[in-house]
């Protein structure tokens, strides 16, 4: 397998993870606003997937985009989808969701898989830091998720329970230091890398 070297233009590469409803998606967004769209991008691996399943499916790709309860419907079989993609090919969404990204930061919102981890890090060894996103189940019960058996116990949400030393952890709870103090080590790393 041919290895392409980093982009010229790529400073940093965030990558995130952290079980449904702890606040991924709200987090990335944030920090995509602080930094502007012309320096950042939120690259969602599952992006490229959820377009697909779509398309075959005959589904409504901007709900299963979205943070409302239609993906759930789906989630245990787009996983079983996906998942038959990446026995193939286990860097095969992380390609897709990472092509033609011109900005020099990019923060991916969704790792969950050890393989998605060794994708960015072997790709873009100097680039590359892991940040995780945790809140309380009962935080997360508030934001709208519920135990379910086959998602909440399988890979896609305990693929990176353990194993895994992240450069950050951020704790997306109303009694936790406020996101902006949380965020602030990582700014400044985005400041650092001279991308402002
Ligand atoms: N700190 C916060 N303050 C207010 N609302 C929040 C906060 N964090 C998350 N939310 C809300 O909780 C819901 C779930 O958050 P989000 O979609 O970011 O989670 P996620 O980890 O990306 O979940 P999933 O894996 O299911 O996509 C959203 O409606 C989001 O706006
Ligand atoms: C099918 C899947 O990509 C859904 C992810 O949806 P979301 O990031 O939780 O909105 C999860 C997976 O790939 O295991």
């Amino acid at each position: 397998m041919t290895i392409c070297p980093a982009p010229l233009h790529l400073r940093l590469v965030l990558v995130f993870s952290g079980k449904r409803k702890s606040g991924k998606d709200f987090i990335t967004d944030r920090i995509q606003e602080r930094l502007g769209r012309g320096v950042c991008c939120v690259l969602r691996l599952s992006g490229p997937l959820k377009h697909q399943y779509a398309q075959e499916h005959g589904l409504d790709l901007d709900q299963l985009l979205g943070p409302g309860p239609y993906k759930e419907r789906y989630r245990g079989d787009m996983i079983c989808w996906g998942e038959s993609r990446r026995r193939q090919d286990p860097g095969f969404f992380c390609r897709l969701a990472t092509r033609g990204a011109l900005q020099p930061v990019w923060v991916v919102s969704d790792a969950r898989r050890l393989s998605d981890l060794t994708w960015f890090k072997s790709r873009f060894p100097q680039q590359t830091r892991t940040v995780r996103v945790q809140s309380s189940e009962e935080t997360r019960r508030q934001r709208g998720w519920s135990f379910t058996a086959g998602v909440d116990d399988a890979e896609s949400e305990c693929g990176l329970d353990s194993g895994v030393e992240f450069d950050w952890i951020i704790t997306n709870e109303v009694n936790a230091p406020s996101l902006e103090e949380q965020l602030q080590p990582i700014l400044k790393l985005v400041e650092e890398s001279a991308v402002l």
